[in-house]
């Protein structure tokens, strides 16, 4: 792990939760447990926002879980003011990036819900109900039901469920991800300015993000996890002043760092490839030829948060396409620098059958779960399996809904290589002709 001092030192208030040496393993039907978390060490200090930063998988959100006391740990201890946790962690409360609000209750149910289970007199209920509805500038819709709000609306109740049990770590799982761009800006300002109000009764704020930028904006700590199986990587103390620029030279700084740390590998992590641990990045093969054209367009180098910036995106959304690029071997990353391969300045420079070919050849060396079909769909009766029998392999690693778009991802990939197809009529894959198929090496 390497530490990054950036600026002052921030609070070094009393510790809420203590996160000590905590592992988790999931079971795996069929499979070795797969372990997401590995000897996790951690505090959430009074005074501080820390946000948990990592990729798609490195387990950032079973970390959070683990922290609210909803999952126990395989190994390690979690303790609340010095107590070990025996269940749901008593200072803490939990806004999911669902809102995972009841739809038959109103806002002033819902947000009441919470107090309902500690077993609060009806009145205090509802004046503890309504103090935080006022805080959270909810006041009016107090007897709207959710469908009738708008989904910014609906993150406020989400929040305002979670503030009214006045939990003293308020933990926060991608909140904001599910809103468009303005409305998540303009509840993160409010909530920067809540968190400096004296009523504000939460001591320390948990935040789980896959945004760099949102990190720096809001935290005080960046604690960044890498994955497979999800370690402290990083942790990096963000002492720029409140309200902070994102334009400001600092502020770019600490991004290009983290992108950094994000991104470079972790040597100490060498698992052979599998589809299940080293998953493909959700990037289409249009959308990779097009970052890899601009690279091209840019003498093979660029920095990665001006390109963001010139294409008014965040460099998060670019991350899935730089992942499934590198992950290909076309381009490699290096600080906040991605340069083009000799393989990548080939595939911007190539014909349509030479791009064809050369990507189907990094993708059956670098891409386990191309390699996989293919080579399954080769040793079938007739060159076709049923999708579903790739699908049920995923399922043993993954969600259905992440099974379903890794195997669309594949599908994409192997589409554009002409290494196998999808027959959507038969719902099968189907061996493609690609010549790349008949060298027997990479089969
Ligand atoms: N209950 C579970 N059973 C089995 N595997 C699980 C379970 N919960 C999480 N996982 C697996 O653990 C890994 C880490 O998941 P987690 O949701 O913690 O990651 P994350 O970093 O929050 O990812 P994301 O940014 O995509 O939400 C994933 O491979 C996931 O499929």
């Amino acid at each position: 792990m390497t530490l990054v001092q950036m600026t002052t030192a921030v609070s070094t208030g009393r510790t809420i939760v203590s996160v000590e040496g905590v592992s988790k393993e999931f079971a795996v039907r069929g499979g070795e447990p797969l372990r997401v978390l590995d000897n996790i060490n951690l505090q959430l200090r009074e005074g501080e926002i820390v946000a948990l930063l990592g990729k798609s998988g490195s387990g950032k959100s079973t970390l959070l879980r683990t922290i609210a006391g909803l999952i126990p740990p395989s190994d390690g201890i979690v303790r609340y003011r010095d107590e070990p946790l025996t269940g749901s962690n008593p200072g803490t409360a939990v806004v999911f990036q669902s809102f995972a609000l009841l739809p038959w209750l109103t806002v002033q149910e819902n947000v009441e819900l919470g107090l309902r289970a500690r077993g609060l007199d009806p009145d205090v209920r509802r004046r503890r109900a309504e103090r935080v509805i006022d805080l959270i500038g909810l006041d009016g819709f107090a007897n709207a039901y959710p469908k009738e709000l708008s989904g910014g609306m609906r993150q406020r109740v989400g929040f305002a469920r979670a503030l009214v049990l006045e939990p003293e770590a308020l933990l926060m799982d991608e909140p904001f991800s599910a809103l468009d761009v303005l409305t998540a800006e303009n509840l993160r300002t409010e909530l920067t300015s809540l968190w400096g109000s004296e009523d504000f009764p939460t001591r320390s704020i948990c935040l789980v993000t896959h945004n760099i930028e949102e990190a720096v904006l809001l935290a005080d700590r960046v604690v960044v996890l890498g994955a497979n199986p999800g370690r402290i990587k990083a942790e990096l103390t963000i002492g720029l002043p409140r309200p902070r620029d994102r334009r400001s030279a600092g502020f770019q700084a600490l991004v290009d760092q983290i992108y950094a740390e994000l991104t470079g590998a972790d040597p100490a992590v060498q698992p052979e490839a599998t589809p299940l641990n080293r998953p493909l990045p959700p990037a289409s093969v249009g959308g990779m030829a097009g970052l890899v054209e601009l690279l091209a367009a840019r003498g093979g180098k660029a920095d990665l948060p001006v390109v963001a910036a010139e294409l008014t995106f965040e460099v998060d959304d670019l991350m899935p396409l730089v992942d499934a690029a590198a992950l290909l071997g076309l381009l490699e990353v290096a600080d906040a620098d991605v340069y083009l391969t000799a393989e990548g300045l080939r595939w911007a420079s190539a014909d349509i059958p030479t791009s064809k070919e050369l990507f189907a050849r990094l993708a059956l060396r670098h891409a386990p779960l191309v390699r996989v079909i293919c080579r399954a769909l080769r040793r079938s009766r007739n060159g076709r399996l049923r999708d579903s029998f790739f699908r049920d392999l995923l399922s043993g690693g993954f969600s259905d809904a992440e099974a379903n778009r890794q195997l669309a991802i594949a599908v994409d990939w192997g589409r554009y290589g002409e290494l196998f197809d999808h027959d959507a009529v038969d719902s099968e894959l189907v061996l493609g002709d690609s010549l790349v198929l008949g060298d027997t090496k990479e089969g």
